[in-house]
């Protein structure tokens, strides 16, 4: 296990601090190889880094982006993480953004659908932002889920399955898209970015006990290939 620790005082300096280092990773990554492939955590929490990295100067006509995970919704409702990116990264002209759902949000249709995509995309990512829950869940890796077995796999070359978290969290009650463990950790960078006191105490207990299913972030807190960014702040 390997994390490094980023502290930061308060919501906004975190934004800061997580907009600056995508920016350089995707910089690093379009002289490196000309391209950069992104994978971005919904949800509320890194969303104000997204906005000032979109206004950000970046060849974005060579980025691409998905995210890490995302609720069966049609692709206008409001819980619909890539309608956040979409409004989120409006600024970054030229951005593709990928998504891991039909436009309908049907659970099986958008299983079946990222796989296709993400063959299209085998390529480590630059970087991965993940968020985590109160719950220990990360992208949608929930715990109890009946499908978390799978997800966590790491012989599955996939790249996403569909969870249906158990209990649905009454704030985005749906089924989900998810990246799987390995997919996830295909990858060059990982950030991980909370904010609270209630996260720091699970984020403890993960970083204490590596069972993937009482605490799924564990599961990438503990991959021994990972140094995992850990960006927080109150
Ligand atoms: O449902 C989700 O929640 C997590 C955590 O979101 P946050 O707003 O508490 O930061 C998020 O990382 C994930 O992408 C999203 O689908």
């Amino acid at each position: 296990m390997a994390w490094v620790e980023h502290r930061h005082a308060d919501a906004a300096a975190l934004a800061d601090a997580l907009a600056a280092t995508l920016h350089r990773q995707c910089e690093r990554a379009l002289v490196e190889r000309g391209k950069a492939l992104l994978a971005l955590a919904g949800g509320r929490t890194p969303f104000p880094a997204y906005r000032a990295l979109a206004a950000s100067d970046l060849d974005w006509s060579r980025v691409t982006a998905m995210p890490t995970d995302e609720r069966c919704v049609p692709h206008d409702h409001a819980a619909c993480n890539l309608r956040g990116l979409r409004e989120a990264m409006a600024g970054a002209r030229g951005l593709t953004l990928q998504a891991l759902t039909t436009r309908d949000g049907n659970p099986d249709a958008s299983q079946a659908a990222a796989r296709a995509m993400l063959a299209h995309h085998p390529d480590a990512f630059d970087v991965v932002v993940l968020g985590m829950g109160e719950d220990g869940h990360t992208a949608s890796l929930f715990p109890g889920a009946p499908q978390l077995d799978a997800a966590l796999d790491p012989a599955r070359a996939d790249g996403a399955v569909r969870v249906d978290p158990d209990p649905l969290p009454p704030e985005a009650p749906f089924a989900r898209i998810s990246l799987t463990a390995s997919r996830l950790l295909h990858a060059r960078c990982i950030i991980l970015a909370l904010t609270g006191h209630a996260k720091r105490a699970v984020l403890e207990q993960a970083l204490a006990d590596a069972d993937p299913r009482r605490h799924p972030v564990a599961a990438i807190l503990h991959a021994p290939s990972a140094t995992v960014h850990v960006h927080w702040s109150p």
